[in-house]
Parts: structure tokens; C-alpha cells; sequence
């Protein structure tokens, strides 16, 4: 890890990190190595036949990088930047988030390489029925349980959850989370994530003495997880004053209004543009000087090129991978404080196993149940992190990343290695 690394790809930094947990628990050679490889990966190529008679095909994968803990969990991204080393990183990131809140799943991932917006509702349908038909031998609800990610949604769910329910039989709700409501999805699953977000930097705030009411953010991404981490955010007193998306960025000094954005960007398809605000440079977001940065939209975006930059008291990681090895090595010699992504957006995936539980047990739950469930897995690893950083002497990162690995290499050596 040096400071100058920096576009070297979600892969190389997770198995960086991977190394430097086994370095500190002191593991065995091979059970490492076997951490740092997937368990299970497919490539599949995805034909789509097209509104105007064509034919266009896109690359897919799923990635199952651990199953000691249980069945694989992880989203379905929907993006031209997907390759095979993208989904193996977030595939590998599941499976310590997972472990860090104590859910019994391991890590998966998958993606399909293609642009969301260049497409109708109907190719889109055909295009996840066929990657889900591709992929089927290798999903199912004791198997690897996928859910939304970048570019896909609860309407994707529904169709891949109808997809495997005709192929095999019969209605199957668990193999998929963040499913509509009306089909089984959870209350509270659709700002699971961005309360999660929000909750954790309402910790961090506590942890550093800075009082909400009055205090500064800006959030990278205006999607499922940047717009409800602002909504939250605001609730809680906090002046949201910087919201980009992959269009544009706008910023305001007394606070954008994030419901009055979320419409314009309901009806405009992005933020860019917003009469309420000013519009600033994208690029610049991640060095605005605020409390709290939330970058929840890509990861590699906090590089070795702009971390000196970082003005930012606390770094709120609500998208997967946002901070690169490099970036890290340089705030790691200042006092910003870097909530990582395997705790800090642990959200989405609780309340999917909440779903999950729920379909198996055929029972819906409260959303108060919900939401009172989540904060109290999230603030107990919270709590771990917070003191086994403090003990070892580590950042959170190094912390949640020894917690969860210690957690696996707990669960494969009760299970031994078969045969
Ligand atoms: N959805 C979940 O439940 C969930 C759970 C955990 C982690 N995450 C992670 O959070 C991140 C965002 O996921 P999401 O579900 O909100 O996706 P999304 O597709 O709903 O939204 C992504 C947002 O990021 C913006 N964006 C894309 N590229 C950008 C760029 N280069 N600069 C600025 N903005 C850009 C898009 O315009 C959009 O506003 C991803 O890293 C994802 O893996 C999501």
C-alpha cells in the first residue's frame, strides 16, 4: 500500500486489506489464500433482443466468495464499469460486512456490464430475465440470495423472483431481497441502507463532539442510498450542503431543501440544474469543507490524487470501496475519522436478512420491528469496531475488516475443511 497507488481497482485494495487482517490475526498460508479466492464464479454472456429487432449482448457474472457462515448474500449491479475483478472485490466486501453484523450468510455479488439508462423498461426485463435464467443453477434461497444495487431496484427483484419461481415450480419469495412490498419485501428495506448511513454518522458525530443541529455534509450520489442518507441526514438537523450525482453537483451554505431536489430530480433525472442551489463541480465534492462526507455512489472516488484534499471531519462509507489503499495511507496520517463501507452501509443488508427471515417464516413484520432491529445490530457492531480499534490500536477499517475475518476463518475451522 503506498500513496501513490492509485487506480489499481476495488480487487487489489480488498485483498490488501484481507492481507493485512490475516497479518494481524495470524492465520495459516493456505486458509488466506483460500480468503482471497472466490468460492464459486460464473461468466455468462447475455443476449438482449432489442425494442427495434436487434440483438445487442452484455457480459455477466456472479461472484460467491464465501460460504462458511452461510448461504452467499449480495447485490445485482447494473453498469457498463462491471468486470469480473469489480464484482470478486464486492463479492469479497460482502462477506466481511456480512460477518461484522453477525448475519449467518457469506458474501456474493453480481453485475451485468450495461447502461440502465440507454434502455426501455421492456429490455430491461428481458435482460435480467435472461441473466437470471444464466445464473439460476447457481442462486436460490439456501444458496446465494441476490439483491439491489447500482442500476437496479425492487421491479428488477420482482422479476428475478419470478424468473426462478417459473423455472422452478412454484413461488419462491426468499431468493431475492429488496423485493416490492406486495411481493414480500420488507417495510423499511428501501431506506434500510441510507438509515444505516445516517445512524452511524449520527455515532460518529457523538464520537467527535460535533452536535447535528447545525453541522455540514455532503453526499456523493443521489440514489437509493445518497438521497435517503440526505433525507435522514436533514432530519437530524444537519445542513446537507452538497449533492452530486453522475450529472452534476450542487451546493447551497444554509442547506439544500432535499425533498424540493428530490423532485427536481424525479422530473429531470438528476440534480444537475437545481434552481435552489449553486452549481459546483462534481469533482470537487469530495474536498468541501464539511463535518461529514457521505460518498455513496462508486467506489475509487477518495484517491491517493485528492485524499490530501479531504476537508471532511468524518468519512460516512455509503458506497462499497469509495476509499482506495492510497487515499487511506494518506488520511491515516491525519485525524479523519473513516467509518468503512463494511459497517457504514451494513444497513441494506440487515433488513435484507430481516426479509429474508420473514419469507422463510411466511410472516411480515412491523416497520417499528424493523427499524428497531436494525439500529441495534448496527450500534452493537458499532461498538465493536469502536473497541477493537481502540484495543489494537487500528483504524476502523482494520478493525471491522480483523472482526469480520476472524468471524469466517472461526466458522470454516468449526466446520473443517471437507473431505
Ligand atoms: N442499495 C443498497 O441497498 C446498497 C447497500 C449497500 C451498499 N450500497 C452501495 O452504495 C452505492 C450506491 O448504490 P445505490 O444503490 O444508491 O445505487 P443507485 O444506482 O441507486 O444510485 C447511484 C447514484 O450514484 C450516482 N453516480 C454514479 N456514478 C457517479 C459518479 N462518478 N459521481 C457521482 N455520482 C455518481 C448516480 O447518478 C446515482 O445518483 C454503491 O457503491 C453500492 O454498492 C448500496
Amino acid at each position: 500500500m503506498t500513496p501513490t497507488d492509485t487506480n489499481h481497482g476495488p480487487l487489489v485494495d480488498a485483498k490488501a486489506q484481507l492481507a493485512e487482517a490475516v497479518a494481524h490475526l495470524g492465520c495459516e498460508a493456505g486458509v488466506h489464500r483460500m480468503l482471497a479466492t472466490s468460492r464459486r464464479e460464473m461468466a455468462v454472456s447475455v443476449p438482449l433482443r432489442r425494442d427495434d429487432g436487434s440483438t445487442a449482448v452484455y457480459e455477466g457474472f456472479r461472484v460467491q466468495h464465501n460460504f462458511s457462515r452461510g448461504p452467499a448474500k449480495g447485490g445485482l449491479r447494473f453498469s457498463t464499469a462491471v468486470d469480473l475483478d469489480e464484482v470478486r472485490a464486492l463479492a469479497m466486501w460482502m462477506t466481511w460486512k456480512c460477518a461484522l453484523v453477525n448475519l449467518p450468510y457469506g458474501g456474493a455479488k453480481g453485475g451485468v456490464a450495461i447502461e440502465p439508462r440507454d434502455h426501455s423498461q421492456a429490455e430491461l426485463e428481458r435482460v435480467t430475465r435472461r441473466y437470471t435464467s444464466e445464473i439460476l443453477p447457481i442462486i436460490g434461497p439456501e444458496i446465494d440470495i441476490p439483491a439491489p444495487d447500482v442500476g437496479t431496484d425492487e421491479q428488477t427483484m420482482a422479476w428475478i423472483m419470478d424468473t426462478y419461481s417459473a423455472s422452478v415450480g412454484h413461488t419462491v419469495p426468499g431468493v431475492v431481497t429488496g423485493k416490492p412490498i406486495s411481493l414480500g419485501g420488507s417495510l423499511g428495506r428501501a431506506t434500510a441502507t441510507s438509515r444505516g448511513v445516517a445512524h452511524i454518522a449520527l455515532m460518529a458525530m457523538s464520537l467527535r463532539g460535533i452536535d447535528p443541529e447545525g453541522a455540514t455534509a455532503a453526499i456523493q450520489g443521489f440514489g437509493k442510498v445518497g438521497r435517503g442518507a440526505a433525507r435522514f441526514l436533514a432530519d437530524a438537523g444537519v445542513r446537507v450542503q452538497a449533492i452530486s450525482d453522475v450529472d452534476g453537483a450542487v451546493w447551497s451554505d444554509e442547506g439544500l431543501d432535499v425533498q424540493r431536489l428530490g423532485a427536481h430530480a424525479d422530473e429531470t433525472g438528476s440534480v444537475a440544474d437545481f434552481d435552489g442551489a449553486e452549481q459546483i463541480d462534481p469533482a470537487s465534492l469530495v474536498t468541501l469543507d464539511v463535518d461529514v462526507l457521505v460518498p455513496a455512489a462508486v467506489e475509487g472516488v477518495i484517491t491517493a490524487a485528492n485524499a490530501d484534499r479531504v476537508r471532511a471531519s468524518i468519512i460516512v462509507e455509503g458506497a462499497n470501496g469509495p476509499t482506495t489503499a492510497g487515499a487511506d495511507a494518506i488520511l491515516a496520517e491525519t485525524d479523519v475519522l473513516i467509518v468503512p463501507d463494511i459497517l457504514a452501509n451494513a444497513g441494506g443488508v440487515i433488513v435484507s436478512y430481516f426479509e429474508w427471515a420473514q419469507a422463510n417464516q411466511a410472516y411480515q413484520w412491523t416497520e417499528r420491528q424493523v427499524k428497531d432491529r436494525l439500529e441495534e445490530r448496527l450500534t452493537r457492531a458499532w461498538h465493536d469496531v469502536v473497541e477493537y480499534s481502540g484495543v489494537h490500536h487500528m483504524s476502523y477499517r482494520q478493525a471491522a475488516t480483523a472482526l469480520a475475518v476472524r468471524r469466517v476463518i472461526e466458522a470454516h475451522e468449526l466446520r473443517g475443511l471437507y473431505p
